[in-house]
């Protein structure tokens, strides 16, 4: 195991949608502190425009599956750290960008819980930008928002040039209110010294044990999971109808059946339950391994039939999104006679998400016309400003070598040219975050923008 000195530190850089991470980070990564930095990010949104946006230096970017970085995602930053730990002399720091939409605790637990990455990584600290204009916009209605500044080591409150003193006098106290032991700056840009921000140091497990008692009670992806002793041929999954029109499964072999043992075949699954799914309709084989199903029902009315592949008689756990009674779920063997699980367990989701928050991405090829996308834009804002939260995109502008990069956050609009096309084929991309979206709309309009 190595030691705590050389272990690789990570930073979290949290906070909400549009206040300022990208333009810390890009802050952090063109200073001169001869740190070698891998980044990580996750991104809100159907389209990745985040890593298009971070500047090219010398660093890797890796980017993450979009999801919530608590539940899906969890396995892929596994999987990214798993494959740095490979290349360990390669970096000084990692540094991990959540969504704007991210409760950061599950980030930061993953140092705890996983023992493989607990030994080569180090939780530095965890970094909550806070949009001095527009955080008053959602603290109080925000889970997620409320999360990212109890969790804070280090507090950032930015864009302290939108606002009055007095205003971020409030906001400070605010803050204070929920957090009474993190360091709190106030910045413009995210113009910080590096050094209040990577290595300090911070992370304090028995703050945030006091924060959230089930901080280090691993999330999963799935409701329900059981483990059965199983033949070669003889096993089958039977399901009746349930509430969705598709459900993720997961089969996978474990050594014991007992808590331990779910608990193996839990960590497993949640790996590769970051990546897409194999789709099954009823009659086709669940194969355990290392790779998980999606059930699609829309077809499938009434009993459903999968057969369970197994290479060997042994232990296997089933890991369902669902509960097994919400689809009356069974494991029979050939003979239609119910097999019992040996031991099961019922894994609460440990959060919740604002679903009313949703994402509208854009792809269209095409040159913009730019007066028509001001006034479009402009409509846009107007009529919806208060419920688009975060808008951002790249586009192709009509007789301009180079891309223009728009970035909105609520009213608040601004977009200049970035670096030139060169080979890269010119396209647009954009998107949209925030509640009540209309997509047809968006899509239409804009589209009504381009040449
Ligand atoms: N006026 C002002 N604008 C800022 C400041 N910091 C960032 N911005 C602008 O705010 C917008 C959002 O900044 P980002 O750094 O992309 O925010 P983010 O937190 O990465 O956004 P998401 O990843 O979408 O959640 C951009 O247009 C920035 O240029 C600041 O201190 N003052």
């Amino acid at each position: 195991m190595a030691t705590s000195e050389k272990k690789i530190p990570v930073t979290v850089l949290t906070g909400f949608l549009g206040s300022g991470k990208t333009t810390l980070l890009n802050r952090i990564l063109t200073e001169q502190h001869g740190k070698r930095i891998a980044v990580i990010e996750n991104e809100f949104g159907e389209i990745g425009i985040d890593q298009a946006l971070v500047i090219n230096a010398d660093e890797e970017v890796f980017e993450m599956n979009n999801g919530c970085i608590c539940c899906t995602v969890r396995g892929d930053l596994i999987r990214i750290l798993g494959s740095l730990m490979r290349r360990k002399d390669k970096f000084d720091h990692v540094l991990v960008e959540t969504t704007g939409m991210a409760d950061p605790s599950p980030v930061a637990q993953t140092f705890f819980v996983d023992d493989e990455i607990g030994s080569q990584f180090k939780l530095d600290g965890i970094v909550t930008l806070v949009d001095a204009k527009h955080v008053s916009l959602h603290i109080d209605d925000s889970d997620e928002c409320k999360e990212q500044i109890a969790f804070g080591d280090v507090i950032i409150i930015n864009k302290t040039d939108l606002v009055t003193p007095e205003e971020v006098e409030r906001v400070e106290r605010r803050i204070r209110s929920m957090n009474a032991l993190a360091r709190i700056h106030r910045t413009v840009r995210g113009q910080i010294p590096i050094e209040s921000v990577l290595d300090v140091g911070g992370f304090d497990l028995g703050r945030a044990l006091k924060q959230k008692p089930a901080f280090l009670e691993p999330e999963y992806p799935f409701e329900w999971g059981g483990v059965y002793s199983l033949q070669p041929g003889q096993a089958r999954l039977v399901l009746g109808d349930g509430p969705d029109a598709s459900m993720d499964v997961a089969f996978v072999p474990v050594d014991s059946a007992d808590e331990a043992g779910l608990k193996e075949g839990a960590e497993k699954a949640v790996r590769f339950w970051s990546r897409s799914p194999s789709r099954r309709v009823s009659g086709g084989a669940l194969a355990a391994g290392n790779t998980h199903f999606q059930l699609d029902f829309a077809k499938d009315r009434g009993r459903k039939v999968y057969p369970l592949t197994v290479p060997r008689e042994g232990l296997y756990a089933l890991f369902t999104e669902h509960g097994p009674e919400e689809y009356a779920l069974r494991v029979e063997d050939a003979g239609g006679g119910a097999l019992k699980h040996r031991v099961e367990q019922a894994f609460g989701a440990g959060h919740s998400h604002d679903e009313t928050v949703t994402s509208v991405g854009i792809h269209l090829e095409g040159e913009v016309d730019q007066h028509r996308l001001n006034a479009w834009l402009a409509k846009v804002l107007q009529e919806q400003g208060t419920d688009i939260f975060r808008m951002k995109g790249i586009l192709a502008i009509a007789g301009q070598k180079s891309r223009y990069v728009f970035q909105g956050v609520h009213m608040l609009f601004d977009g200049q040219p970035d670096k030139p096309w060169g080979k890269t084929p010119r396209a647009n991309d954009l998107v949209f975050i925030g509640r009540n979206l209309d997509r047809e709309a968006l899509t239409e309009g804009f589209r009504k923008c381009l040449k």
